[in-house]
């Protein structure tokens, strides 16, 4: 059978973990994270500033498997920084080297550069991993229901519960989103991009918006670019957004973010 990116994904990521524990074990990257700073809020501040307008995670982001160099020029922390004067309402920092030439250092750098709440974007599989995740500063995960199991999936987020971390939980379909609605977590992020065959539309949101639990916060995550995009998703309940190649790309990343956030459509559809 072929394998598809997530099963490479995953094959050197448990490879990464074996080589991360023998080097440091998981009580000791426990106690770094329990030494860590204290966490910032991650959903609530996305829930707050999408009642008000819409939230924004927005993502550092090199390079990625689907369009290979996205951003030559790659500074954490002036992105960080650009970012958040531009009214991002969160971070998301890619920390997968193979795939995305991201790195663990990346995001406390950003995170030192700034006040957001900062997610720790890579591929979790093992609750060492959130461990290391808390102690580089972040202060949420990412699951992706497409890469894990039920059980895997919960152990993650009790992992993340206990360090008082936030969960986003991923999904791309309706099987994905009935199991992540059997998860505790607000945030619900909508995959628009299949991560197996890159391909990236927004009516994925489209439908499975309607789905989602109305105690559910939905981010809507991939393949968006304009305010226009943006206003299409509000229409589907979607008022929080993770966004990075679109931004990355830009000259002034300041200025690009603070252009897509606006004029957020509001409750009455203006
Ligand atoms: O971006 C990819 O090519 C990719 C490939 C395989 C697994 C994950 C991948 N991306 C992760 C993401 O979902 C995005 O980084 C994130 O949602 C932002 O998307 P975009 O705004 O389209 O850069």
């Amino acid at each position: 059978m072929t394998q598809t990116i997530l099963d490479k994904i995953k094959s050197y990521k448990l490879d990464e973990i074996a080589a991360d524990k023998a080097e440091r074990s998981f009580e000791e990257v426990t106690a770094e994270a329990k030494a860590a700073g204290p966490v910032r809020p991650f959903a609530e501040s996305l829930h707050k500033a999408s009642r008000e307008g819409y939230g924004l995670i927005a993502e550092i982001k090199k390079a990625s498997p689907s369009k290979g160099l996205i951003r030559e020029d790659f500074q954490p922390a002036e992105l960080a920084a650009a970012y958040a004067a531009g009214g991002a309402t969160c971070l998301s920092v890619l920390t997968d080297t193979p795939s995305f030439q991201g790195a663990k250092h990346y995001l406390t750098e950003a995170r030192a550069a700034c006040d957001l709440p900062v997610l720790r974007k890579d591929f979790l599989y093992d609750p060492y991993q959130v461990a290391e995740a808390r102690a580089l500063g972040a202060d949420c995960i990412l699951i992706i229901m497409a890469s894990v199991s039920d059980a895997q999936a919960a152990e993650l987020e009790a992992a993340a519960t206990d360090f008082g971390m936030d969960a986003l939980i991923e999904v791309h379909s309706a099987e994905e989103l009935e199991r992540a609605s059997q998860l505790d977590s607000r945030l619900i992020g909508i995959n628009n991009r299949n991560l197996n065959t890159f391909e990236t539309s927004l009516d994925v949101t489209r439908k499975l918006s309607k789905r989602v639990p109305p105690d559910r916060i939905i981010v809507c995550e991939s393949g968006l670019h304009t305010p226009d995009d943006l206003a299409a998703m509000a229409m589907f309940g979607a008022r929080a957004f993770l966004i990075g190649e679109s931004l990355m790309r830009q000259d002034d990343v300041e200025q690009a973010t603070r252009h897509l956030l606006a004029n957020p459509l509001t409750a009455g559809g203006m």
